[in-house]
């Protein structure tokens, strides 16, 4: 299901899906045994995969969208063109807050939420995080 205008394909999308699912397959997820995989496309094409990885102090966890993410910008890349996330859950999976400041900080246009069952959701940034803080707060 597509509830949303998007400058993708559907096969561009199912493309991206099917890349963030390949990526949760690495999951370090000991913890919770919640797998989240995350898929990247930079400006220039390039893709990012990240999981999630967890550590025995929890909060140290670091989230698939962020691993996805530190990855590209620590490889010189920091325009993106669209993210999706993948769970096994009921839904399209949703970013935690965390992920959805570290999304905005980047502004990438196209949030594509997803799960395992197929169904899936494009978002802008606005509808991922609204009313934001960013350097323009500052
Ligand atoms: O945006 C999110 C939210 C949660 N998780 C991971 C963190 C943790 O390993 C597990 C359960 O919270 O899901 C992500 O990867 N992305
Ligand atoms: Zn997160």
């Amino acid at each position: 299901m597509i509830e949303k205008e998007t400058h993708m394909t559907e096969q561009e999308i199912q493309k991206l899906i099917e890349r963030a699912i390949v990526a949760r397959e690495k999951t370090y997820s000991p913890y919770s045994h919640f797998g989240v995989g995350a898929a990247l496309v930079c400006e220039d094409g390039s893709i990012y995969e990240g999981c999630n990885i967890e550590n025995a102090s929890y909060g140290l966890t670091n989230c698939a969208e962020r691993t996805a993410i530190f990855k590209a910008v620590s490889e010189g890349h920091t325009k993106f063109n669209a993210l999706a996330v993948v769970a096994d859950t009921e839904g399209p999976c949703a970013p935690c807050g965390a992920c959805r400041q570290v999304i905005s900080e980047f502004e990438i246009p196209q949030i594509i939420l997803a799960n395992l069952k197929g169904n899936y959701r494009v978002v802008s940034l606005d509808e991922l995080l609204p009313f934001r803080f960013g350097a323009d707060s500052l």
